[in-house]
């Protein structure tokens, strides 16, 4: 990373969390830029992390080592072929859009370099994770470049097969808002139990703090921790079987189920 030019086309929420957590790893704001076209987006990210954004995508990609794709999928193909005649032979295209496969990508933009990504927000505090999956056409050292520019925000890991990128988005790409789902819903709770907002708030995150990194520490896995807190006829044990008795695991297998299909659907929507 430490000579590498970084484009991002779209500055949203998740170029802005790859961005801030790019600067936060020391990369300078010379070597990354980025592109949208709204005025707020643009003086907010240009505000926030000092880099050069403009309206032009041809603009930002001029110079640039690798160019991140971040735009919504159901822009993707006009993004691609706008961008296509702008690009330079060696340059990486990385993209972090959901469903939108290498082929179409390769179909787009021709027959160059992709690899083909998953992160997700909490890149924004260098504690994201990401799964990346790379067409033939990237050398080893671009495959390099895309490591470095996914580990320097959080944890990268490399897959086998493209379709296993549907299951990456469903546990982690879109994992965080479960989990902001059952903060919310937990402070919810409890202040219906007569805690003051901001108190639930605090118990709420601190818990949840708290626990992912017990997890993370551990050398026993999340049901033997759950067990140390599972007091037999205590209050855990009436809340765990009050989650199990409304099938909480089929819940969650349903949801994730969902995402993964969502992502194949958008694939086949908005494919080539
Ligand atoms: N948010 C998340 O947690 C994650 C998102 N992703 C993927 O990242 C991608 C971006 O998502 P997210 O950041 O949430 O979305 P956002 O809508 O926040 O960001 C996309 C940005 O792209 C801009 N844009 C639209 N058209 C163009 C264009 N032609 N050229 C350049 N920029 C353009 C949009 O501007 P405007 O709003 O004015 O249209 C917007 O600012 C998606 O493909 C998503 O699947 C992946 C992992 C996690
Ligand atoms: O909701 C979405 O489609 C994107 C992809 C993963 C997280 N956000």
């Amino acid at each position: 990373m430490s000579d590498t030019r970084i484009a991002f086309i779209g500055a949203g929420n998740m170029a802005a969390s790859l961005i801030g957590g790019l600067r936060a790893q020391g990369l300078d704001a010379k070597q990354i830029r980025a592109s949208d076209p709204g005025a707020e987006t643009r003086s907010r990210v240009q505000a926030e992390h000092g880099i050069e954004v403009f309206e032009d995508n041809a603009q930002a990609i001029a110079d640039a080592d690798v160019i991140v794709l971040a735009v919504k999928p159901q822009v993707m193909k006009a993004v691609c072929q706008d961008l296509q005649a702008s690009l330079r032979d060696g340059q990486l295209i990385v993209s972090i859009a959901a469903g939108i496969t290498c082929a179409s990508l390769q179909d787009w933009l021709g027959a160059r370099p992709v690899v083909r990504c998953m992160p997700n927000t909490p890149a924004l505090l260098r504690q994201g994770v990401s799964g990346l999956y790379a067409t033939a056409e990237v050398s080893s050292a671009q495959r390099q470049q895309a490591e470095q520019l996914l580990s320097a925000v959080g944890t990268a890991l490399w897959l086998d097969q493209e379709q296993q990128l549907d299951a990456v988005t469903a546990v982690s790409g879109s994992g965080p808002a479960y989990f902001f789902l059952l903060i919310e819903a937990m402070t919810a709770a409890g202040e219906k139990l007569g805690l003051p907002r901001e108190t639930a708030s605090q118990l709420t995150l601190q818990t949840a703090l708290g626990a992912a990194r017990m997890a993370v520490a551990s050398d026993v896995d999340a049901a033997e921790l759950r067990r140390r807190v599972t007091s037999p006829a205590g209050t855990t044990e009436a809340a765990i079987k009050s989650f199990q008795g409304n099938a909480f695991e089929a819940i969650v297998e349903q949801a994730l189920q969902a995402a993964a299909t969502r992502s194949a659907e958008l694939a086949e929507q908005l494919g080539k």
